[in-house]
């Protein structure tokens, strides 16, 4: 499943932050986003997963082909591990949580409730959810914030074992994950003008 955006501008607060964006994402390579702080990746990032309108051009991708991982978790606090995963599971129609406790290490930490964990235990879960969902392009939002060593080594496994069995992922990071890519600056990409987005559309509620 390719991911293929053509001529993107996206756009925060009806302002255009990045323009002119092409790139295509093929199954089984990862595409690393690289840029300073403020530059554009989130929106980027949420545009292409369709959580907001582009302002300009396209993105192109199989229908329900896309799991997003941001910055913000979003667990449910008063459910346990176990049953964030199973949730998110069916949400996606999925069953199968074994390989995610596996890869994120989870198993001593199923029965607690999520609410309890530490901010790296529970980006663990996030990031877990991602097998779960059985969606084979992943884009990750600084995947590895609050993660010890270990675990962004186990992060960067799981990402390796979903690129071997045909997925793709897209991923903005500001560290080196050790993994085989594609790097694209999108400092290139800064938008020139400052324009109004003409749908008066403002995705900052979202
Ligand atoms: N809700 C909002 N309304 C208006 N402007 C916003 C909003 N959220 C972010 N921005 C601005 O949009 C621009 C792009 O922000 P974005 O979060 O996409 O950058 P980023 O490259 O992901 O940054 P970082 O590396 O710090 O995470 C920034 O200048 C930011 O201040």
């Amino acid at each position: 499943m390719t991911l293929t955006v053509k001529d993107l501008t996206v756009s925060r607060g009806g302002i255009a932050v990045l323009e002119g964006v092409n790139f295509t994402l093929t199954p089984g390579r990862a595409l690393i986003l690289r840029g300073p702080n403020g530059i554009g990746k989130t929106t980027m990032l949420r545009t292409v997963a369709g959580l907001q309108p582009p302002m300009t051009g396209r993105v192109d991708a199989p229908e329900e082909s896309i799991a997003y991982a941001a910055h913000s978790d979003g667990l449910k606090a008063m459910l346990s591990v176990e049953e964030n995963l199973r949730f998110w599971a069916s949400v996606f129609g999925q069953v199968e949580i074994d390989n995610a406790v596996q890869a994120f290490d989870l198993i001593e930490l199923m029965p607690r409730l999520a609410g309890t964990l530490s901010a790296g235990q529970k980006r663990r879960l996030g990031l877990a959810r991602l097998l779960v969902t059985g969606r084979p392009i992943w884009i990750l939002d600084e995947p590895t914030v609050s993660l010890d060593k270990q675990s962004v080594s186990r992060f960067a496994d799981a990402v390796r074992d979903h690129l071997s069995g045909g997925g793709s992922a897209l991923i903005a990071t500001h560290i080196d994950l050790g993994l085989e890519g594609d790097v694209l600056d999108v400092g290139v990409f800064k938008a020139t003008g400052q324009y109004a987005d003409p749908s008066g559309f403002d995705e900052s509620f979202l």
